[in-house]
Parts: C-alpha cells; structure tokens; sequence
C-alpha cells in the first residue's frame, strides 16, 4: 500500500484547458518527494487533488490506500496551501491550542512551537508576526496532528534565504521521524537539497521522475557560445554533440547543450573555438529541452 496513489488523473478548471493530465504518481511511506515545475505546470492544483480540495475528473487519488477523504478526516494528512488565511486577532499560542484539542494524536503545542522555530513568540497574534514568521506559524499548523503525510505548497516561497534555512531544517527533522514528505518548488536546487526524489510537471504532465541525481543531469543545460565567425560554417552546429538547440545573436552563436563539455571538444576539433563563453542555463531552458520544445531559431 503506498501512502499517495494516483492513477491516471486528470483535472481541468471550468472554463480552462487540462491543468492535470494523466497523472499517475505512487510515493511510498518516509519518501521526501519535490514536485518541480514552472508557473502553471499543475503543481498546485496536483496537491488540491490530494487533499481532497478537487475531486478527479477522470483517474482515482488514494491515500494510504483508501479514499483521500478519509485520510484527511482521519487527520493523517498535514497540509500547508499556498492560499488560506490564518486569522489575524488570534494568537500562535490559542490558534495551536485550537489545532491541539481538534486532532486525535496531536503532538503538544510546545514542541510543535520549536519544531516550527517560534520559541518567544507564542502570545504574538498572527497579524504581527512577520511573513516568514507566519510562514512558520502556518507549518507548525500543518505539523501539530502529527501527520503521517506533509503536503507544502511552495512552502519557502516567502521567507529569505535565513528563514529558508531554518524552515527546511524543521521539515527535515519532521521527515526524519519517518513521515512522508511532498512539496511543491520552482528551484531545482530547492529540490535538490531536501528531497529523495523529483517529480518534473510541465504543462499538467509528469515528464520526469527520479532521483534528484538523474532528474538533474536531464535538466542540467549549459549555453556554449563561440563568436560566430561567418566562415561559410552555415548549419552544422545542431550535429555536433549535446546540442539541442541553435541560434545566431548579436554576433555569437549560441548553443543550447546538454553536454557541454562534448560540445566544446568537437568546436575544437573544427577550429572554431573563438572567444568561448559556457554558462548555465536557466530551468526554463531545461523544461523546454526535457518537453523536447527547444528549437533552433
Ligand atoms: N482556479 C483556477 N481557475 C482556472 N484555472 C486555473 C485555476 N487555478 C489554476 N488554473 C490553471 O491551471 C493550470 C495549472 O495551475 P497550477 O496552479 O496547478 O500550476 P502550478 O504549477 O502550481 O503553478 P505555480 O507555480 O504558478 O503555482 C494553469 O494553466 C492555471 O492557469
């Protein structure tokens, strides 16, 4: 029995196209799972189906092998949306007290209070906590009914590079208590470094699935630009290896390569290594090579 089924689902908003198609996802028990993807890839609404917020228009979502339902009224899932207001008179202390008594094993207020970092701040009300402290108010929310699977909408998406820090630590910690963990994430190097394993949507589509390792070898894409030395050398470039994409501009020609070390062998080879320039490539760039929609211009 995995903790999180999906079979073959797909879910289109009224009014627009598919934003999730034919999804099919199984994540077993302690699995740390990254959903990776661009604005409007599905991740969201992906979650919203595994928290029961949407129902599947075709496909079933299961958790721990039963209704997704279930799951959620049995407190076993843990959840921090991207959207949904906290009250903003209550304070961190009352509103966790509230969270306590609703769920049937929750863990005390106080440790929930310093897995989330909030020590010192439990009289504070909500609307003078800062974003990122909110941000962790809204975590130890998710966290205080213990859980068995944690599902954070872009879950950093507010906090500096400090708080981001401390936060991933938190759900690292929580995570090494056997839960499971998804999150949703724009930054491949986010993914990288707390999860086991990366899920790429695009376009409502999973086109990736693996361990940070692989995923990151297939989206790392490197921009290999040599000066464009019009040397009847017309055409050629997109054969030379790791290449994928090719294009003129501002007196350079610009190589889109997945390999990028191969690449410049071979321009070497072919005497046409002229004031070389290797730079990283952006995500972006990555989906559009791993969807196969990079074109040559
Ligand atoms: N409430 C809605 N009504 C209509 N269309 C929606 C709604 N929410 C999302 N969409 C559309 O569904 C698709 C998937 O959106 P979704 O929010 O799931 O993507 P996402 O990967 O989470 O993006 P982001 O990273 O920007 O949060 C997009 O095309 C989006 O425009």
């Amino acid at each position: 029995m995995s903790t999180v089924e999906l079979d073959r689902v797909s879910y289109a908003y009224r009014g627009g196209g598919l934003a999730v198609r034919d999804v099919s996802l199984r994540i077993e028990a302690g699995e740390v799972v990254a959903m990776l993807g661009p604005n409007g890839a599905g991740k969201s609404t992906t979650l919203l189906l595994l928290l029961g917020m949407l129902p599947p228009r075709t496909g079933t979502a299961k958790l721990f092998g039963g209704p997704v339902a279930r799951a959620v009224a049995d407190g076993r899932v843990g959840a921090m949306p991207q959207a949904g207001g906290v009250p903003p008179r209550s304070s961190v202390r009352d509103l966790l007290e509230f969270l306590h008594a609703v769920y049937p094993r929750p863990m005390p207020v106080a440790e929930a209070i310093a897995l989330a970092d909030l020590d010192g701040l439990a009289g504070r009300t909500v609307e003078r906590l800062s974003g990122g402290q909110q941000q962790r108010l809204r975590f130890a929310m998710a966290v205080i009914g213990r859980p068995d699977l944690l599902i954070l909408d872009e879950p950093t998406a507010a906090l500096d590079v400090q708080s981001r820090r401390a936060f991933w630590a938190a759900i690292r910690g929580y995570a090494a208590q056997g839960r499971t963990v998804l999150f949703s994430t724009h930054y491949l190097e986010e993914a990288d470094d707390n999860a086991d394993r990366i899920v790429v949507l695009d376009r409502g589509r999973v086109i990736a699935d693996g361990t940070a390792t692989s995923v990151k070898r297939m989206v790392t894409v490197r921009t290999v630009s040599v000066a464009d030395q019009e040397s009847g050398q017309d055409g050629g470039f997109e054969r030379l290896p790791g290449v994928v994409a090719v294009a003129r501009r501002d007196g350079r020609v610009v190589l889109t390569t997945t390999d990028s070390d191969a690449t410049v062998l071979a321009l070497a080879a072919a005497g046409l290594l002229r004031d070389l320039e290797v730079v990283g490539a952006g995500l972006e760039d990555a989906f559009l090579t791993l969807t196969g929609n990079l074109s040559g211009v």
